[in-house]
């Protein structure tokens, strides 16, 4: 990338290529393709999640902070089923006018998360649009052969547990709109930072091979992705709101204002891994909780039912009615529960 507007292959050289250079099975980003060895003893776990702008982030957030959530919102499905991660191809679709310095800072913080979580990325495309910034990528990651964790998994009995709080990056989503008043401005801050940059559970799904019944990431809304789990699973839960675990800043956002439960219920952002397991994992949950630092909590059971429906008591004993369970791209009424 020299003087005036960014090159094609000079980007690729200049931003991408030195993210490939661990792994030379990408050939530098060379070539047509990249070679992956077969390992014996592993499956490897595949996904793919885009954002667009205007849709997944705010078009004016810090360059380095989109391309950091893309790589993270990934890796929260590759966490989401034990895998660990391994690689990454990015499809990105840049507008024509696109600056130097926004690539640069977008590199920039796609070489931080690369280095952070010790992954390689081995190939992409890169295209102008006429439409939104487009960015699309796919992570590669490993698991024990025939080990991965499933949303289908979950037993009758199961308790439903979360990892880290809910409702964090929905808040956080409200606070950079100006919608979420009477917070102090660290507890802006903290939300804010929730929605921009999540922090997937990489560590932890692994953690959960042997203990995990049924498994997922919530991303569109803690309902609907509970709900997912549960169809899968030919099962129903029934959780309770009190047992959700909220950070200090979105606590203080729901005294002020009890209607923003919904955003917890429903507005998805999260990131945290959802899971069921036996009452009987209690213990050995709360042991990986404290060595990993990661707050792990009981919200509910999963139980013969309805299968995919999903009851949340309030603190009152009553069931709070939840229209849309989360996030829809298509089809819903809107397109959050909120
Ligand atoms: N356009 C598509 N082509 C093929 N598979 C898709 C497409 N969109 C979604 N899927 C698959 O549908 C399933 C659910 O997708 P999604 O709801 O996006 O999962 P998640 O919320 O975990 O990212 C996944 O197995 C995903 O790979
Ligand atoms: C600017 C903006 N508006 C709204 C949202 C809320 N939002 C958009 S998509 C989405 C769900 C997650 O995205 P999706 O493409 O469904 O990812 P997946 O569930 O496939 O991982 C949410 C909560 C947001 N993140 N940013
Ligand atoms: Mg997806
Ligand atoms: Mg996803
Ligand atoms: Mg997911």
């Amino acid at each position: 990338m020299t003087g005036g507007a960014p090159d094609e292959f000079g980007l690729i050289a200049e931003l991408f290529a030195p993210l490939a250079a661990g792994f030379p099975g990408a050939l530098g980003l060379a070539d047509d393709a990249a070679f992956i060895a077969a390992e014996p003893g592993f499956d490897t776990v595949a996904t793919m999640d885009s954002m667009v702008a205007g849709v997944h982030f705010l078009p004016d957030d810090p360059p380095d902070l989109i391309a950091r959530k893309l790589i993270r919102v990934n890796l929260s499905d590759l966490a989401a089923k034990g895998a660990e991660p391994r690689f990454l191809m990015l499809s990105a679709a840049f507008p024509r006018d696109v600056g130097q310095d926004w690539l640069r800072a977008f590199g920039a913080g796609l070489a931080e998360d690369v280095r952070t979580f010790g992954i390689h990325l081995i190939g992409g495309d890169t295209v102008s649009t006429p439409g939104p910034l487009t960015l699309t990528l796919t992570a590669l990651g490993r698991v024990k052969a025939g080990r991965g964790l499933k949303r289908s998994g979950a037993k009758a009995g199961d308790t439903v547990w979360v990892s880290g709080s809910i409702g964090d990056g929905a808040l956080g989503l409200k606070a950079i709109r100006g919608l979420l008043t009477g917070i102090s401005a660290a507890y802006g801050e903290f939300l804010s930072g929730r929605y921009r940059l999540p922090h997937p559970r990489v560590s932890l799904g692994p953690r959960l091979l042997d203990l995990a019944h049924g498994a997922m990431d919530v991303s569109d809304g803690l309902v609907q992705d509970l709900g997912h789990l549960c169809r899968a699973s030919g099962l129903a839960a029934r959780i309770e709101a009190a047992r959700i675990p909220l950070s200090p800043a979105a606590a203080a956002a729901l005294e002020l204002d009890q209607s923003l439960l919904a955003s917890v219920l429903t507005g998805g952002d999260d990131y945290e891994l959802l899971f069921t397991a036996s009452a009987e994992a209690a213990e050995t949950l709360a042991d990986l909780s404290s060595q990993l630092g990661v707050a792990l909590t009981g919200i509910g059971r999963v139980e013969p039912g309805d299968t995919g429906k999903v009851t949340v008591i309030g603190a009152d004993g009553r069931e709070i009615p939840v229209v849309q369970g989360g996030w829809r791209h298509f089809g819903g009424g809107s397109q959050s529960g909120e």
